[in-house]
Order: C-alpha cells, then sequence, then structure tokens
C-alpha cells in the first residue's frame, strides 16, 4: 500500500481528525503568502487543499521542512522557493506529537524536527495541525526526539541518559534512521516533562546534539480535530516569540 494510498484510508476518528485540521488550516492562508510547509500525515492533508487552491489561481511559494514534504509538494503542484531567495516567511504550517497547554510542542516522530524548527523560527506566524490525541497535560508522554551527528553519537547518548532518559537509537529496516541531515536521531524516554524551555537549553548544548524536537513558545495557534469537529488553542496571553 502506498503512503498516500494509507494515509487516505481515515479509518479512525483521529484519521478523520487530521484531515478536517490540515484542511481547515489552509483558511489561513492569504494570496501572496510564503510559506513553511511542516512534515507529516496531517499536513499532508493541508497540502493537498492547498494544491486544489493553487489550481484556482491562488499565488504562493513554500519552502518544505522534509524531502519528503517537498516531494509531495512537487507532485500537487505548490510552487517551492528555497531560503537563498527568501529568508522570512508569512505563515508556517506544521503538525506535532505532543502539544500541552501553553502550546510547547514535542515534535520530530517523522525525524524531520531540524528543518521544521529553522522553517518554523522562519516564519512570522505557526499554526499547528493535529488530531485531538496528541494533547497532553504535559509534553513527554512519548521519548523526545534528539536529532545528533552520527560520530560518537554513543557517548552523546551516554551523556544523555545520565539526564535521566532510557535512549534508543532510532532505526529503519534494521540500520540506523538517517535524517534528511545525515545524522542520526536518538529516542529518549524522559520521565515527564516539567520544564520544557529547561530541558532544550541543557540538551542543546551538548557537543554532538544538533537540536530537539521541543519546540517551545514556537506555535501561534493549534486546530485540533476529531471527525469532523475542530478545536482551537490559542498561544497563552504573554507568551513571546
Ligand atoms: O518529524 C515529524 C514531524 O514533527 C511531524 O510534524 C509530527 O511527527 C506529526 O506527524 P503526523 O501529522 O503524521 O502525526
Amino acid at each position: 500500500m502506498s503512503e498516500q494510498t494509507y494515509y487516505e484510508k481515515l479509518i479512525t476518528a483521529n484519521d478523520r481528525g487530521k484531515k478536517a485540521a490540515g484542511e481547515n488550516a489552509v483558511n489561513y492562508i492569504e494570496d501572496g503568502m510564503t510559506l513553511g510547509l511542516g512534515s507529516g500525515s496531517t499536513v499532508y492533508w493541508a497540502l493537498k487543499k492547498l494544491s486544489e487552491q493553487v489550481k484556482q489561481g491562488l499565488n504562493v511559494k513554500g519552502i518544505p521542512s522534509s524531502k519528503r514534504t517537498e516531494s509531495w509538494a512537487k507532485n500537487l503542484g505548490i510552487p517551492l522557493t528555497t531560503f537563498h531567495e527568501i529568508q522570512e516567511l508569512d505563515l508556517a504550517i506544521d503538525g506535532a506529537d505532543e502539544i500541552d497547554a501553553n502550546l510547547h510542542l514535542l515534535k520530530g516522530g517523522g525525524g524531520s524536527l531540524v528543518r521544521e524548527k529553522i522553517v518554523n523560527t522562519a516564519s512570522k506566524r505557526v499554526i499547528i495541525i493535529a488530531d485531538q490525541s496528541k494533547r497532553v497535560a504535559q509534553l513527554g508522554n512519548r521519548p523526545l526526539p534528539v536529532e545528533v551527528l552520527p560520530f560518537g553519537w554513543e557517548v552523546t547518548a551516554k551523556r544523555i541518559s545520565h539526564l535521566g532518559a532510557h535512549i534508543t537509537l532510532r532505526d529503519k529496516e534494521n540500520q540506523p534512521f538517517i535524517s534528511d541531515n545525515g545524522n542520526y536521531i536518538l529516542d529518549c524516554q524522559f520521565p515527564l516533562i516539567t520544564d520544557p524551555a529547561e530541558l532544550h537549553n541543557t540538551l542543546i548544548q551538548l557537543v554532538g546534539v544538533v537540536e530537539t524536537g521541543l519546540f517551545v513558545e514556537l506555535a501561534d495557534r493549534v486546530i485540533l480535530g476529531q471527525d469532523d469537529e475542530l478545536h482551537y488553542l490559542e498561544k497563552p496571553k504573554g507568551g513571546q516569540r
């Protein structure tokens, strides 16, 4: 079964929620905008809807946050640009693996966290789309993806484990998973994460760590879907980008 056919099966309420949230996010796109195109199965639906509007004459340009998104966008006829041409984007639309009440995110389930963070931080506004199951009281129910340099990854993993995490080197078909940037991903199961900013700041200082999947104060709005029903979460007042 192709990846696209798999996504389009829409078996569960959460599958249908991803579609509803992804399609709804396209309402925030205006003619002439430059877009950050996030990664994952929820973003797939946003791209599909966006492609319909592009066919009807909407003028936008996007920067994809993964090779997979780039290939989808090309197949769907969405015009692309690069950071060589433009360094600030109007709006990024991206998925997430966990979302807490402060709109802090845990991301990287698909291994695209580095490019996603570059794209999101380059965007004036970030809208996160997800099914309702991604909403959590506290981040860290699932392992935190951390992208690391392959050289000496064992040393980096040991240092992270000293911070209290159980580490698994992500694999794909019995080989280490390689990110779009040629790096490894360590899936780090911490006890629940009480202070995402502090944990990110600690991890990012370790030599060998390229980026963490903690996205703190980056999301401006979250659209959560379950079946056809949508719920919106706004960044708490006083939050900064
Ligand atoms: O690396 C992957 C990304 O962070 C995705 O945005 C995240 O895993 C959510 O993916 P999905 O929409 O497939 O649940």
